[in-house]
């Protein structure tokens, strides 16, 4: 990982003692079964909440939130130790601008991902949204064909779907059960049309949601644990979703030169080459018409 700054993972003392149990347990887990790094790429649309979750994980702020758009050069990769086990973050920025699913900003994430972990993979793709969010649209099947086309169909078997504001009053009479199971199956349901999931391929396709709350308003236990209003601590339970998918025994996205440049790289490059043959015959063309000899 070159370059890559790995700091001892110090803040996992700031979590509560009930969750620090939690916590150690789940590396545990992952240790015997001989997997001593983790890393975990978020990727979503912009101000859903991506950042805070990344800094809700590492139990410090690591990265920089913001209600407008954030500053912080991203993608980065956050990367901490602990008795011998490595955890690496990987923030993202938003993947829509100007009401597009943003070309530039997945081959900044490639090109990025390229730099952080050639010839590593990406153990976990956490998908980020809201939960407070009423209406799954067009964009967000865009969003969910981009990471698909960029990372392969294969990137869903490793994916844990993340919703964020999840301590909400549902709307109308529905109970908070009702409105978690409504959004998230309209979500999933298009999550699926993205990645070209069919009927057949649903059970191959766990797709587990976790619920987020990042607010320092939180409600918290007896334990002092941030709890969603389920009573779910939800950090340990997002960790636990995570290890169980890091352990499912599908195969991490390996970060290849293909994946960076694209399955039709050359491809794309071998389209080019009649332009520019082109480009450069009528440039001699022109400057054998431009040329005025010099006479005497
Ligand atoms: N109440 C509440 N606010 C949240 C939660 N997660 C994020 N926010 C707020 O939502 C805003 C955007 O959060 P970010 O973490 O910066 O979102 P992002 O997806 O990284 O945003 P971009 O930088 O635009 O890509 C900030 O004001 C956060 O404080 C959450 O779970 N609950």
């Amino acid at each position: 990982m070159a370059g890559q700054l790995i700091r001892e993972w110090t803040a996992i003392q700031q979590f509560p003692a009930a969750t620090q149990e939690k916590l150690v347990d789940l590396l545990g887990k992952l240790k015997t079964e001989n997997v001593n790094t983790l890393t975990i790429l978020v990727m979503g649309k912009g101000g859903v909440g991506k950042s805070s979750t990344v800094n809700s994980i590492i139990g410090e702020r690591v990265v920089t939130v913001s209600a407008f758009q954030s500053e912080t050069p991203r993608p980065v990769m956050v990367s901490r130790s602990r008795s011998g086990f490595t955890l690496n973050v990987i923030d993202t920025p938003g993947l829509v601008e100007g009401g597009y699913v943003s070309d530039q900003v997945l081959d900044t994430i490639k090109s990025s991902l390229g730099r952080f972990l050639l010839n590593k993979t990406i153990d976990v793709l956490l998908y980020v949204d809201r939960l407070d969010a009423y209406r799954v649209d067009n964009m967000d099947k865009q969003v969910v064909k981009a990471i698909t086309d960029s990372f392969g169909k294969e990137i869903w078997h490793k994916a844990v779907v993340v919703l964020t504001h999840a301590q909400l009053s549902p709307p109308d009479a529905l109970s908070y059960e009702e409105f978690f199971s409504k959004r998230s199956e309209s979500l999933l349901k298009c999550v699926r049309l993205g990645a070209r999931i069919s009927k057949k391929e649903i059970q191959k396709f766990a797709l587990p949601v976790a619920l987020v709350e990042n607010s320092g308003r939180c409600h918290k236990n007896e334990n002092d644990e941030k709890v969603l209003p389920t009573g779910t601590p939800w950090i340990p339970n997002l960790v636990g979703t995570i290890t169980e998918v890091a352990l499912n025994g599908k195969s991490g996205i390996l970060v290849d030169k293909k994946l960076i440049e694209g399955p039709n790289a050359n491809e794309r490059g071998k389209l080019f080459i009649p332009l520019i043959l082109a480009a450069q015959a009528s440039f001699s063309v022109s400057s054998i018409l431009c040329y005025v000899p010099y006479s005497n």
